[in-house]
């Protein structure tokens, strides 16, 4: 038993319910998992009850999955340290912002042989350039990472329509173990070894994501939509090529990469909010507290981010999506210079 290993995911929204659907199914096919799975809840009431209590009695997160159950060896536990005590197969998913928070709470409770993987799309930039979520993670925690990032909207998902993802890792060792506990009929992954060009993919068409949703609340064309797809990919590229050095070509092209950028801009929460941006009069902020229901939105903060980064090397106007989206987001420009951006782009749009 002392062998096995025992999972905990860290963070309980949207993607982090889904995901637990997936895990709590794999763990009780394997020998080498413990079949009952820790998921840290922060907790808050709902409709008078706790949430985790919700959870652990009717296996379902009522409030970020509604409608679809969770296994039942899925235990949802408040306190963040306990949660993780005993394991050693850490799935972080939460939004990207609560990551300093919950490891300063757990740094020094980990076992000693733990490691984790981050599913979390976004970056940090306070102070150190741009910093991944993975290795902020493993800077924190002293932890080997590992990331996971594909076109995964949680609530499909869920409801198990077969997708794809991508497994960033170092060593294809520990990537088959993840491999392992993500594998469902309906969900597939590749192991790829440039997590660093994973993890970015991932958090980079967020801001693409935002971008499409600006241009179909401007002119619901398809034609306009691909093709901020396609320059925004070109921006993503050069900017990890920029930034990161080099990067496989062929990453691009797994679920991370392209796939994910198709499924975020067709129907994402960052796409669906910066569409109703338009025409509604209403700040992000408050269409994102009014149509998400307690989800966050990732994009705007990550455009903030890439801003601060291409501000300090002035090459802002090199990257003209990403700082149009900075901008509108931010700084009242007009909505409908996200097309004078696009125009701009595709003078630029060679790798
Ligand atoms: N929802 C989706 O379809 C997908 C999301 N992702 C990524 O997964 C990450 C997590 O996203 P979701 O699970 O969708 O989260 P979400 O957007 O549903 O966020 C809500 C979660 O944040 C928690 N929370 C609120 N305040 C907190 C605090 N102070 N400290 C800690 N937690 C707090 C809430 O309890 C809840 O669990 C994000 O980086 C997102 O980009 C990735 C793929 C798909
Ligand atoms: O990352 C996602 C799908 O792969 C979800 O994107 P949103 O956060 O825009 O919903």
């Amino acid at each position: 038993m002392a062998n096995l290993y025992k999972v905990c995911i860290v963070g309980s929204g949207n993607w982090g319910s889904a995901i637990a659907r997936i895990v709590g199914s794999t763990v009780t096919k394997f020998d080498k998992f413990d079949n009952s799975v820790n998921m840290y809840v922060y907790e808050e009431m709902v409709d008078g009850r706790k949430l985790s209590e919700i959870i652990n009695t009717e296996h379902e997160n009522v409030k970020y999955l509604p409608g679809r159950k969770l296994p039942e060896n899925i235990v949802a536990v408040p306190d963040i340290k306990e949660a993780v005590r005993n394991s050693n197969l850490l799935i972080f998913v939460v939004p990207h912002q609560f990551v300093d928070g919950i490891c300063n709470q757990i740094k020094g409770s980990l076992r000693s042989d733990a490691c984790g993987i981050s599913l979390i799309k976004g970056f940090d930039c306070r102070g150190r350039g741009i910093e991944l979520i993975s290795s902020a993670i493993s800077r924190l925690l002293n932890i080997e990472m590992s990331v996971l990032m594909g076109a995964n909207i949680a609530m499909e998902v869920a409801d198990e329509s077969f997708c794809e993802a991508t497994i960033g890792c170092k060593d294809r060792k520990i990537g088959t173990v993840w491999k392992e506990l993500f594998t469902a009929s309906y969900f597939r992954t590749s192991i790829v070894l440039d997590p660093q060009t994973v993890e970015l993919c991932g958090a980079l068409k967020n801001i693409i994501a935002v971008a499409s949703g600006f241009v179909m609340g401007l002119c619901h064309s398809d034609n306009t939509r691909a093709a901020m797809i396609r320059l925004g990919l070109i921006e993503m590229i050069r900017f990890i090529t920029e930034f990161y050095g080099e990067a496989r070509l062929e990453t691009y092209f797994e679920s991370c990469g392209i796939a994910d950028l198709i499924t975020t801009c067709s129907m994402g929460r960052n796409q669906r909010v910066a569409e109703a941006f338009v025409s509604s009069g209403k700040t992000l902020a408050e269409l994102e507290k009014e149509m998400l229901k307690g989800q966050y939105l990732q994009g705007p903060l990550t455009a903030m981010e890439a801003n601060k980064f291409l501000q300090e090397k002035n090459l802002e106007k090199d990257f003209p999506i990403f700082t149009a989206v900075y901008e509108i987001c931010y700084h009242n420009r007009p909505v409908k210079t996200i097309i004078d951006a696009m125009r701009e782009a595709s003078t630029h749009a060679k790798l």
